[in-house]
């Protein structure tokens, strides 16, 4: 059978970085290619190189047996090639179908389209108002958006960098079961991911890259998790840090009462959460039921009333980012590009703009941030060109371990996390969540929101659930299953008699 593509000695250099050494690979019609390699490893160049928006310095494309030329996004949408990017190129004030119709032929009518993103949406399982303004969706939300707008263009060759992070259980369901279905009718897919499971369930043709090389093609289903992560990493997987009872103090304590954050709110705020100094509190949830909110909440974005929200006890609901900062709260966004950093900043700049310890009498104290920097990349193993390099020229996984190593670096009180391990590869998964169990049990309180149940069950003290803007009974970890709470992530937890131990708050 001839391949759908071929890629023939593909190599990309970023200065002094090789994104890409001289890799070849094949994808045959209908078969689904995961590639695996662990954060800046060069997957995303790659795909971008695929997919036309990166020029390769080097090397051949073959498209259904005939040598291309893939020199834009256009020469690829001609082929037949669509893709999923990992860091959303959608425009926030248009609509869903505004935004959809911008990929599409010119003279695609919009009550037309309206008509069949809903139906794909449905058959899917990926539903999204087709009206809906992308800046009042969740992360979640606009992944599926971007799903759907690459499946309307009945690709040839898929392209899904990191499709599944912000997912639910179900929706990934969903798509794995999409996936099957398209390639069972021919369409090639390649995917992207840093979950293992996901990898070994979906395919039977691995490559794995390691920087910025081909270093083995496997078949997943054939060898062992941490086997994988292994040829990925080149090392065995750091272990799990314990987490032994510490000395508690009041930390954050949130006490909402039908709180609507903004006018654009769906849901309104209720219920209770309470972090003591030395737990680890998480919330699980499918993004879209209000978390987005609750994280304005509490990190001042959006302002509730005095009580809704204190800090070691005193009330702070009513106070802006600075105050809170000043009180020891420190905040990672769930998007790294655009919130949690300047993309076209430095990382250096990127670091001063999140603090006022910098400054002096109004001046910059520059050895300072450049020394805070540099640790920050150090220890969180941040492969960049260096503290003068922009944000977004780091890799998806590389640019999150800054945001959280600078979070961290600066020793909070209390600090809260929306999904910190977004895009993170399994080794630096397991760097953060230890950096995490060590603040913790240096006597933080920690707050983190994960739609990743294994990760929360791995290293929370007490766990709650989200639903429509409700927070569920705050329980102890080892009083709940994962299968149960996965249960109540439809709203439906135990009223207070029938539910499992309440969490000693
Ligand atoms: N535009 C750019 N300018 C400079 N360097 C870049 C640029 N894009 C990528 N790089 C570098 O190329 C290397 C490979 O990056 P790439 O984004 O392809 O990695 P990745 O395997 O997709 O990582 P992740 O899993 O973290 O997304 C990294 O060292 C990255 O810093």
């Amino acid at each position: 059978m001839t391949p759908r593509l071929r890629l023939q000695n593909i190599t990309k250099r970023y200065g002094s970085t090789i994104a890409n050494r001289d890799i070849s690979l094949e994808v045959m019609p209908g078969e689904i290619l995961s590639v695996l390699g662990e954060n800046g490893a060069g997957k995303s160049t790659l795909m971008k190189i695929i997919f036309g928006s990166v020029v390769p310095d080097q090397g051949q494309f073959f498209f259904n047996g005939k040598r291309v030329n893939i020199s834009s996004p256009a020469d690829a949408r001609k082929l037949g090639i669509a893709m999923v990017f990992q860091h959303f190129v959608l425009f926030d004030t248009l609509t869903v179908k505004e935004n959809i119709l911008l990929g599409l032929p010119e003279g695609t009518s919009l009550a037309k389209l309206e008509k069949e993103i809903k139906e794909k949406s449905k058959h899917y399982g990926l539903e999204v108002d087709p009206n809906a303004v992308i800046n009042d969706l969740s992360m979640g939300e606009r992944q599926r958006v971007e799903i759907l707008r690459a499946l309307l263009t009945n690709p040839q060759l898929l392209i899904l960098d990191e499709p599944t992070s912000v997912l639910s259980p179900l929706a990934l369901k969903a798509l794995f079961k999409t996936l099957r279905q398209l390639s069972s009718e021919g369409v090639s897919i390649i995917f992207i991911t840093h979950k293992l499971n996901e990898i070994r369930a979906l395919s039977k043709n691995c490559c794995v890259i390691r920087g910025g090389q081909v270093v083995a093609n496997v078949n997943p289903q054939e060898i062992s998790e941490d086997d994988l992560a292994k040829l990925m990493i080149g090392n065995d997987l750091p272990e799990i840090l314990p987490k032994p009872e510490v000395k508690q103090a009041l930390g954050l304590d949130l006490n909402l009462r039908r709180e609507k954050v903004s006018y654009k709110s769906h849901f309104p705020l209720s219920g209770q959460i309470h972090v003591p100094c030395g737990k680890i509190v998480g919330i699980a949830g499918i993004s879209g039921n209000g978390q987005s909110d609750l994280m304005k909440a509490i990190s001042g974005e959006a302002l509730l009333p005095k009580d809704a929200i204190s800090i070691c006890g005193a009330p702070v609901g009513d106070l802006r980012v600075k105050h809170r900062r000043a009180m020891g709260l420190r905040y990672v966004p769930e998007e790294r590009l655009g919130q949690a950093t300047v993309p076209e900043m430095s990382l250096e700049s990127n670091t001063l703009l999140t603090s006022n310890l910098f400054l002096a009498k109004g001046f910059m104290r520059n050895k300072m941030i450049h020394r805070f920097t540099e640790t920050v990349i150090e220890k969180f193993k941040v492969k960049s060109g260096g503290s003068h390099a922009s944000a977004a020229s780091l890799s998806g996984g590389n640019l999150q371990k800054f945001i959280v190593g600078r979070e961290l670096l600066h020793n909070p009180k209390i600090l809260v996390l929306n999904q910190p391990t977004w895009g993170v590869d399994a080794g630096a998964a397991a760097l953060i969540r230890n950096a995490l169990i060590r603040q913790r049990t240096g006597g933080s309180a920690v707050l983190v929101v994960s739609e990743e149940l294994d990760e929360l069950f791995e290293i929370c003290d007490e766990i709650v659930v989200m639903s429509e803007g409700k927070i569920s009974p705050q329980v102890k970890i080892s009083d709940v299953s994962i299968e149960e709470i996965g249960r109540w992530m439809s709203g439906l937890w135990p009223q207070k008699s029938e539910a499992p131990k309440e969490a000693s708050v």
